[in-house]
């Protein structure tokens, strides 16, 4: 097969729909609401957690089996059932109706798979096999989440400033360019990850002005 596309998609607002209210339900439940779904869950059991997110209002739940047509008006749907049938009769509901679709238990039938993320405010860390091992992700992320810390929320947010004023104060793009990989590559996050700088905001800039003196 060939490799998955990777792309970051905007569910905001969308409606994604979860068939089946088990473990794994819940997992992509969780990472729906995180980035702004609006979920349904149709399934006539649903987890502890599921169960307290229906009754705050947070998702809407059908209790009961899938139906032919459930399916209508979804952005993406999630078949999520323990339930080999089902999961294929959403498949064929999917394909008609060109729903984006992702089947928990079979992976060369869907048209998107989850990778395991790390999500550091606007840095987004992501990791797939394309199926062949979820559990290799999971290691993989717990290792990469021990290298950037929370301090990155700060650190993006930061180069997200710098780089709007290098555009407005530079007009030459190489040199934009030769900026913004100094910055980057002059260690001072690491210095402030290592508690040898206090004000990473300070550093930035100073080594900004400097470098535009130069
Ligand atoms: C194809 C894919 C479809 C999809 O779900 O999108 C898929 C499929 C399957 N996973 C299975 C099992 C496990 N899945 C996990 C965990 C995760 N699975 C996730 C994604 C994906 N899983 C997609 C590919 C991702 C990739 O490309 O690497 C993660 C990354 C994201 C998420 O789910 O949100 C999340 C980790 C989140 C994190 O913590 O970072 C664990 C580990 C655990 O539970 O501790 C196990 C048990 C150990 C193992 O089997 O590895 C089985 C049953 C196999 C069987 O029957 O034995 C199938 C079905 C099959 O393969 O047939
Ligand atoms: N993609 C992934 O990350 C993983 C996938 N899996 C696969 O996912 C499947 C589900 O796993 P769990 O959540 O642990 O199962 P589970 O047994 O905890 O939950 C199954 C859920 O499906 C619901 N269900 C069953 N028939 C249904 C129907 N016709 N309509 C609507 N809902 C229905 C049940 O009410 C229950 O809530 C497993 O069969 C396994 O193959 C397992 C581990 C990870």
């Amino acid at each position: 097969m060939d490799s998955y596309y990777p792309i970051m998609l905007n569910i905001s607002g969308k409606l994604c729909k979860v068939i089946g209210g088990g473990k794994v339900a819940e997992r992509k439940v969780n990472s729906l609401l995180e980035c702004g779904g609006e979920v349904e869950v149709i399934s006539p059991i649903l987890t502890r957690e599921l169960e307290k997110y229906a009754k705050e209002g947070v998702i809407s739940v059908k209790r009961r089996k899938y139906v032919y047509g459930d399916l209508e008006g979804s952005f993406l749907v999630f078949a999520a059932t323990n339930d080999e049938k089902t999961n294929e009769e959403c498949l064929r509901e999917c394909r008609e109706k060109d729903i984006l679709l992702n089947i928990v238990d079979k992976p060369d039938k869907c048209n998107f798979i989850v990778p395991s993320k790390i999500q550091r405010g606007d840095l987004t860390i992501t990791i797939s096999t394309n199926g062949k091992s979820p559990a290799l992700s999971k290691k993989i992320r717990e290792e990469l989440e021990a290298l950037y810390s929370e301090k990155y929320i700060e650190y993006v947010n930061l180069l997200g400033e710098i780089r709007k004023r290098v555009k407005m104060e530079i007009t030459d793009i190489n040199k934009r360019r030769d900026i913004m990989l100094k910055i980057i590559n002059s260690g001072i996050i690491d210095k402030y990850i290592g508690g040898k700088i206090n004000d990473l905001k300070k550093e930035l800039y100073d080594f900004y002005k400097k470098l535009i003196m130069d």
